[in-house]
């Protein structure tokens, strides 16, 4: 099977069965032999098709008399991979592109089909130019979510609170693809030995700007295959995802709870943190996740980690002034990893973000309770809506006088530029990393400070 084909079948599974991209393509690529050059172009198609699903739409009736809904998914998804390649990869012939593209419906269309994908592309290939979108200065939302593959409804919230410039440049972001980063697991290795493995297995990787475990790797060969992935001597986690565990600041020997923990990248690197002593308990709604965790500790040598499954909302009626420390790295909407997941975009809507607040704030006011007097409680999200994030940290504040706000950004495990806010709120198109909010709050009582 070529590249296109696998791609169609990783984009039909997405839209069809609504699989996550990321996972139904690397299971694809698990499956097939490829070459790295043809891996890196299925991944490209994948992307970019999925992503740019209502770009190459608009662009599709422009040169299509049927409208979109009356033609077969599959067919659909061939010409949305052929206008992909047309109008935005350079480097394909245009004759490549319409060609892969009749003998794909050949295959999973029939004789009329064949004719229709081939006059369409033949007549998109023949008017070829740069799509030219509607003016930014008249149809700001329109031109924003056409050119930079974004939903209407999210380009109108962004545009409304931070304006043109920023919504633009945070847009342009969300399409860039992130290099991946890696946690050094320090229970079995430096960031230093590791850098040397890494290399030796054909990777290239620099320190992180962020933090002391931290690695950006810019190429890589197929995770799974790689020795020093299977031996546990890192895991896949973002840099700003990193800063949580450093914010909590967990000892040695203490009692931690990660009331959202699946799938553990943050309970894992809590643990690590700890130095393998003590206690992490990760509690998550989904005993599947909890299984996540699990493999993971294994695989990185950890062994001061339990799970257990739990409404989150309901913590504090098994764990009320237990713990140390509580993390609660709530369900969110998930608006500042865009960047990360190209189909995610797609699958979000107002009515679901609305529903996040109320869920947010009974999990953080049940963990709370779980807390000891004097110790510490942090609330993180992955996503960049005040009304999850501020919101959330404030309307708790305010009948919890019992916390206080501490200021995450002073307890960066690399020093940065001072911010003024106490809770830290990151961007990816200001810090280069997913976006990410992280507040941390004292139980006010006695107990020894760190
Ligand atoms: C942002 S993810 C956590 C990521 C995790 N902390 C990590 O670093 O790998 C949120 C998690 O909350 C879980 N969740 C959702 N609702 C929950 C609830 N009511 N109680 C406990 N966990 C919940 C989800 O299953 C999901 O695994």
């Amino acid at each position: 099977m070529n590249a296109r084909e696998a791609a169609l079948l990783v984009i039909q599974d997405i839209e069809q069965n609504q699989a996550y991209a990321n996972i139904a393509l690397a299971k694809a690529i698990e499956r097939q032999t490829l070459s790295n050059q043809d891996r890196r172009f299925m991944t490209e198609l994948v992307y970019g098709t999925v992503k740019a699903q209502n770009t190459l739409n608009w662009l599709l009736s422009h040169y299509c008399s049927r409208s979109l809904d009356k033609i077969s998914p599959v067919i659909r998804n061939i010409l949305r991979m052929g206008i992909y390649q047309l109008f935005f990869l350079d480097r394909i012939p245009v004759s490549a592109a319409c060609n892969q593209a009749v003998e794909l419906t050949k295959k999973y269309g029939h004789a009329g089909t064949v004719k229709f994908v081939n006059a369409v592309l033949r007549n998109a290939a023949r008017t070829l130019d740069k799509p030219v979108y509607p003016d930014p200065a008249n149809h700001p939302d329109q031109y924003l979510s056409l050119r930079y593959y974004h939903p209407e409804w999210m380009i109108e919230r962004w545009l409304t609170r931070y304006g043109f410039a920023f919504c633009e440049e945070l847009c342009a972001s969300n399409n860039l693809t992130p290099p991946l980063s890696l946690r050094t697991n320090t229970l079995k290795i430096s960031r230093d030995d590791l850098l040397d493995r890494l290399t030796a297995e054909q990777a290239t990787a620099t320190p992180s700007d962020w933090t002391p475990e931290g690695l950006v790797c810019t190429e890589h060969p197929a995770l799974a295959s790689m020795p020093s992935l299977q031996e546990g001597l890192f895991q896949v986690q973002d840099e700003s995802s990193m800063l949580v565990a450093h914010v909590l600041g967990p000892q040695p020997g203490e009692f931690i709870i990660d009331a959202c923990g699946a799938p553990g990248g943050k309970s894992t690197h809590i643990a690590a943190l700890m130095n393998n002593s003590g206690k992490v308990l990760a509690t998550d709604l989904y005993e599947h996740k909890l299984a996540l965790i699990r493999e993971n500790a294994k695989r990185l040598g950890i062994h001061c980690l339990e799970t257990r499954q739990m409404d989150a909302v309901k913590l504090n009626s098994l764990y009320k002034n237990q713990a140390d420390r509580v993390l609660v790295d709530a369900p969110c909407s998930g608006l500042g990893v865009l960047r990360r997941k190209p189909d995610s975009r797609w699958r979000k809507n107002e009515k679901l973000l609305r529903a996040l607040p109320d869920l947010q704030s009974a999990i953080l006011h049940s963990s709370a309770d779980c807390v000891k007097p004097g110790g510490i409680l942090v609330y993180s999200t992955c996503t960049i809506e005040p009304e999850e994030n501020q919101d959330v940290v404030n309307g708790f504040l305010a009948s919890r006088r019992d916390f206080v706000l501490e200021h995450a950004g002073r307890l960066m495990p690399v020093p940065r530029p001072e911010q003024p806010e106490k809770m830290m709120q990151l961007f990816p198109h200001i810090d280069g990393v997913d976006g990410f909010f992280i507040a941390r709050l004292r139980r006010v009582g006695d107990r020894a400070d760190d």
